[in-house]
């Protein structure tokens, strides 16, 4: 099993894969295989930090091919705000110190609920979940 192309909608995610290839980052028009390094975490900038820092960091789109001999097993944790029900939902926006006249907010601020109910509803259908939340 592996997943199609996608960000992530985490600040960043760290992973922890196994001795299988797979996993492919998107970088200058071409899939670059990432290669499992013992020992080492690959760490993805994920869409909210794209978001609060107004595109100065952009999210790593990434996609795993699983057709080696497998089963292949990866680590992941999100870091995440917290969207469960019960818990108060952090809003996201641009870095203030990060925007000027030059640099202007490019995203609304936004619920964190709400970004991942858009991120959830759409799937991984290759599409940036951040496109509804420009301004
Ligand atoms: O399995 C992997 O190496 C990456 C998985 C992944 O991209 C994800 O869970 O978002
Ligand atoms: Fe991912």
């Amino acid at each position: 099993m592996g997943t199609t192309k996608h960000t992530d909608g985490s600040f960043f995610t760290v992973l922890l894969q196994d001795q299988l290839d797979g996993l492919q980052v998107f970088q200058e028009n071409q899939w670059i295989d990432v290669h499992p390094i013992h020992g080492a975490l690959v760490v993805n900038i994920g869409d909210l930090l794209q978001l609060i820092t107004n595109d100065r960091f952009i999210s790593a789109t990434h996609r795993v091919l699983a057709n080696q001999v497998g089963p292949r097993i990866s680590v992941v944790s999100f870091f995440r705000p917290p969207i469960s029900p019960g818990n108060n939902s952090m809003v996201c926006k641009p870095i203030k110190q990060l925007l000027s006249e030059e640099n202007p907010p490019i995203y609304k601020e936004i619920d964190a609920r709400d970004y991942f109910n858009v991120y959830f509803s759409k799937g991984l259908d290759g599409t940036s979940p951040l496109l509804h939340f420009r301004l």
